[in-house]
This record gives structure tokens, sequence and C-alpha cells, in this order.
């Protein structure tokens, strides 16, 4: 498992592109028949991909028995029907769908296309699969603004119940390209983006940084950023595209925000 510092907002004036991608963009996270993990001591969030058959190591960073020993996971499929299976027990998800898996599963294991995300969990909520259905779609955005999209919230507040793990997906309208804009901070968690359904000659412009210092991330399909406390999170893309947004931190009230003026942005 890569493991990665948590970052000061000054540190970054100074980095250049190589090293705010090594610092917030996950690139590799999907080889055939392994789980991919990166650490980032942000919030201790971990994040990863598995691609085909795999089972959940336990990596020796986390000092642990097994991954979930003081951890959740949640789980979106991002390929075509797949299956996830907790301590015996198969769960089937077809494209879009989540799995939370509560703290104490001992044994887990997938066959498909996957999305990882881990938080630190103090106590045990059960598992529990969603559809895009139960996920409360909210339509945002305008056509004229080329942000018209549907956020789904799978793990939150009223939906699925976790110790810490916010988690859901938003889905871009055809000819839609602009994610999260107007754009905001999250003073008391950290947000992981991961976008994906974008074809792989195209692109997503990702803007991060103080909302008065941005800085930009090219971020190929199936990639993700990691964003600080501090930094915005929104983007475009280069064609429509979908994307897994989860936070981890000292909340889960979905509103939880610092709102940033378009006209404040650096
Ligand atoms: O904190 C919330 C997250 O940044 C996303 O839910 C925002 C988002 O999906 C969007 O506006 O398109
Ligand atoms: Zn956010």
């Amino acid at each position: 498992m890569e493991s990665r510092p948590a970052t000061a907002p000054d540190q970054v004036t100074s980095m250049d592109t190589e090293q705010l991608r090594r610092r917030f963009l996950v690139e590799d996270l999907f080889r055939t028949g392994e789980v991919r993990l990166t650490y980032t001591h942000e919030d201790r969030l971990v994040v990863g991909g598995v691609a085909g058959t795999a089972g959940l190591p336990c990596p020796d960073q986390l000092r642990s028995e097994y991954f979930l020993e003081r951890r959740e996971l949640g789980v979106v499929n991002i390929g075509g029907p797949g299956a996830v299976t907790v301590d015996g027990a198969r769960h089937d998800l077809a494209s879009r769908e989540v799995l939370y898996v509560g703290r104490g599963a001992r044994q887990v294991s997938f066959d498909g296309r996957f999305y990882l995300v881990s938080t630190p969990a103090h106590t045990s909520h059960p598992t529990v699969k969603a559809t895009l259905d139960d996920a409360e779609p909210v339509r945002l955005g305008s056509a004229d603004g080329s942000n018209e999209r549907t956020i789904y919230k799978f793990i939150h507040l009223k939906g699925i119940q976790s110790c810490q793990l916010v988690l859901g997906v938003t889905v871009l309208e055809p000819g839609s390209m602009w994610n999260t804009m107007p754009c905001h901070t999250h003073e008391r968690r950290t947000e992981v983006y991961f976008y994906f359904d974008l074809p792989e000659a195209d692109r997503i412009v990702h803007l991060m940084g103080r909302p008065d210092a941005t800085r930009n991330l090219i971020v190929a399909p199936e990639q993700a950023v990691i964003s600080p406390y501090w930094s915005v999170h929104c983007g475009f893309g280069t064609r429509s595209y979908a994307f897994v947004w989860a936070m981890g931190g000292e909340n889960q009230a979905y509103d939880d925000m610092e709102p940033v003026a378009i006209g404040e942005l650096r």
C-alpha cells in the first residue's frame, strides 16, 4: 500500500506539476487480479481499485489483524455486473451500485471492477447494498451552465449509516462538463474525487488549492484526487463523465461546506 503525507496549504505554492501529482493524484488504481490501495494521512482515508478477482489484503501499515478491524469500507461498482463477498455472503452489484461494509468484517473478496474508499471506524454498522433508486437522486445545474448533473447520495446521514464515511456518485448529463461549480471547501473533512465513465482519450481538468490560489491537475479516467480541508475540488471534462465523491472527518452533514463565490477564485 502506498502511503502519502498530509499537506499544509502553504507547501503547495512551491510545488511543480510533478510534485502536485505525486501528492494529490492517485493514478494507478487498477491491475487485473489485484486490490491496489493508497493511504493518505489526510483524515487517514484509504482509496483503492480492484479489477477482476481479488481479496482485500491487510497491509502492514494498518497494524491490524484484518483490514476492517478498525475501519469501514465503501465499494462502488464502476464496471459491469460484479459481486462482493463479505464473510461468505455474496452481494451482486450492478453498474454504479454501492456496498457499505461495516467494521469487523474479516474476509472481503471481489469479482468485477470496483473503486474503494475506507475510513477509520469506532463501531460496527451493518453491511448494506444500495441501488441508484435508494440514493435519492438530486438534479443540479443547468444546460447554459454546462453543469446539468444528478447527485446520488449513498452513504450519508439519511442514507446508509456509517461512522464517518460519506459517499455518493454524481453523473453529468451529455453535453454538461462542469462539476461542483460554484465550488466549496470542507473545513472539517477531507474529500476524494474519483473520475470514471470518461472515454480513454479524454481528460478532466480538476481545480484544487486554496480558493485564492488555485492549481490544476489533468486527470485521466479512473484516477482519484485527494482534497485536504483547505482545497477546492471541482473541474470540467473534455467530455461528459461520472465521479465518486467520498469524505471522512469531523461530521457527516453533506451541506457542511464553505461556499466559494465564482468571483473569489484566483
Ligand atoms: O461535498 C460534496 C461534493 O463535493 C460533491 O457532492 C459535489 C458534487 O458532486 C457536485 O456538485 O457535482
Ligand atoms: Zn465537496
